[in-house]
C-alpha cells in the first residue's frame, strides 16, 4: 500500500522537529525520517559545511530534490528542515498531507539552539536573525500545515502527544 507519510513536521530550527519526529515514530510504531539526515548522507558532509561552501540556493535546491524523494518513499513520520517550506515546489509537495507546525516563541527559540552553530542561519545575533526568519516564514508554515502544535513549556513526550490529538492520530495519545 502506498500511503504516504503519516505524519510531515516543519516549523522553524529548534522546534523539535527532528526530537519530536523520532518519538511520533515510536508511538506509531512506524519508521522516521529526517530530510536534513537524508542530505547529509547522500552529500556525505554537514548542513553548515554545504551552505558554506555551497551556499543557501543550492542547499535548497539538495532539499527540494530530499523533500520529494522522502515523501514519494516513506510511510512513517517525516521531518523537514526549517526552511523547506522556503521553495513553492516543496510546498506544493505537502498539500493535503498531515502537515503539522512545531510553533514556539523566540525566548525558546534562543535558549534551545541560538549558540548552536550547527544551525548557520542563527550564528550571528541569534534573537534579531530568529524573528527576521519567523517573519519571512511564519505565513508559509501556516499555510502548509493542517494543524499547528505549540512547544513552549513542552517536553518533547507532550508535543508528540499534542501532534497525535490534533491531526486526529491517536486518542489516547
Ligand atoms: N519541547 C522541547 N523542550 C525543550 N527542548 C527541546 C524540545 N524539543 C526539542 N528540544 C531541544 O531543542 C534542540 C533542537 O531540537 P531538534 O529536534 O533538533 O529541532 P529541529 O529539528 O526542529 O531543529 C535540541 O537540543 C532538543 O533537545
Ligand atoms: O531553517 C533553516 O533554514 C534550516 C534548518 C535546519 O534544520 P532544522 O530546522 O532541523 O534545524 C537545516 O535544514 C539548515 O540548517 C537550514
Ligand atoms: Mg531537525
Amino acid at each position: 500500500m502506498t500511503g504516504g507519510p503519516l505524519v510531515v513536521l516543519v516549523g522553524p530550527m529548534g522546534s523539535g522537529k527532528s526530537t519530536v519526529g523520532a518519538l511520533l515514530a515510536e508511538r506509531l510504531g512506524a519508521p522516521y525520517r529526517d530530510t536534513d539526515a537524508d542530505i547529509v548522507a547522500a552529500e556525505g558532509r554537514e548542513i553548515s559545511d554545504i551552505f558554506i561552501e555551497d551556499g543557501e540556493e543550492h542547499f535548497r535546491a539538495l532539499e527540494r530534490d530530499a523533500v520529494a524523494a522522502a515523501l514519494a518513499g516513506h510511510e512513517g513520520v517525516l521531518a523537514l528542515g526549517g526552511g523547506a517550506i522556503l521553495d513553492a515546489g516543496t510546498r506544493a509537495l505537502l498539500a493535503g498531507l498531515p502537515v503539522a507546525y512545531l510553533s514556539m516563541d523566540v525566548d525558546e527559540a534562543v535558549r534551545r539552539v541560538g549558540l548552536n552553530t550547527a544551525r548557520p542561519l542563527l550564528a550571528v545575533n541569534p534573537r534579531r536573525q530568529w524573528r527576521e526568519l519567523m517573519e519571512a516564514r511564519r505565513h508559509l508554515y501556516t499555510e502548509v500545515a493542517r494543524a499547528v502544535v505549540t512547544t513552549d513549556d513542552r517536553t518533547p513526550e507532550e508535543v508528540a502527544g499534542a501532534v497525535l490529538a490534533a491531526l486526529d492520530l491517536k486518542k489516547d495519545a
